[in-house]
């Protein structure tokens, strides 16, 4: 039996999603996982995109390695990007959202600029990542949260806290 639910965030980059994860590990006890960061740990990349300026990452390497710890449970996983993780991995699926100019001053912080800056504050507001998680998961499973704010977090925290102890409730945790 699976120790804990597995909980899906994404959204555009500089959203909040690991902020967010990592608080949410610290207040939960589930373990937040940035598939980026673990691509980047283990070179799980299959080349480089010019276009994007972002390598390529390899989808069955990450699958392949995500699998035992999705079974064992209790995991929050964090990635700007959803269509090649199965349904059957998630538990709920949060997509997080930020006001294009806020994001805007975000992603400039981090150092992005020019194309890349535009195309992913466009890619916000054209609803890609909500769009995209709404074609891989069923309704009932995606829901967006508003983060533009130290509040939104903590309303979100909370929102995630209340979700999490009525699941353990209902699998008998
Ligand atoms: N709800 C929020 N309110 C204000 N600032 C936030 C919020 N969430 C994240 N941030 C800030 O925005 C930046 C990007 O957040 P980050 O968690 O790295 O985004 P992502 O993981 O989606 O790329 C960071 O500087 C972070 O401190």
């Amino acid at each position: 039996m699976k120790s804990g639910p597995n909980i899906l965030l994404t959204g555009t980059p500089g959203v909040g999603k690991s902020t967010l994860g990592q608080q949410l590990a610290e207040r939960t006890g589930l373990e937040w996982i940035s598939v980026g960061d673990l691509a980047k740990d283990n070179n799980f990349f299959d080349g480089y995109d010019d276009e994007r300026d972002c390598p390529i990452l390899d989808d069955d390497k990450v699958l392949d390695e995500l699998e035992d710890m999705i079974e064992e449970g209790g995991k929050i996983i964090d990635y700007h990007g959803c269509e090649f993780f199965p349904e059957r991995f998630f538990d709920i699926v949060f997509v997080l959202r930020t006001n294009n100019t806020i994001l805007y001053d975000r992603l400039a912080a981090r150092g992005y600029q020019g194309k890349k800056l535009e195309d992913n504050v466009t890619c916000e507001i054209m609803n890609v990542l909500r769009d995209e998680a709404q074609d891989s998961y069923a309704e009932q499973l995606v829901h967006e949260l508003p983060s533009n704010t130290i509040e939104d977090m903590e309303n979100n925290l909370e929102r995630i806290m209340l979700w999490l102890a009525a699941w353990k409730r209902d699998n008998g945790c």
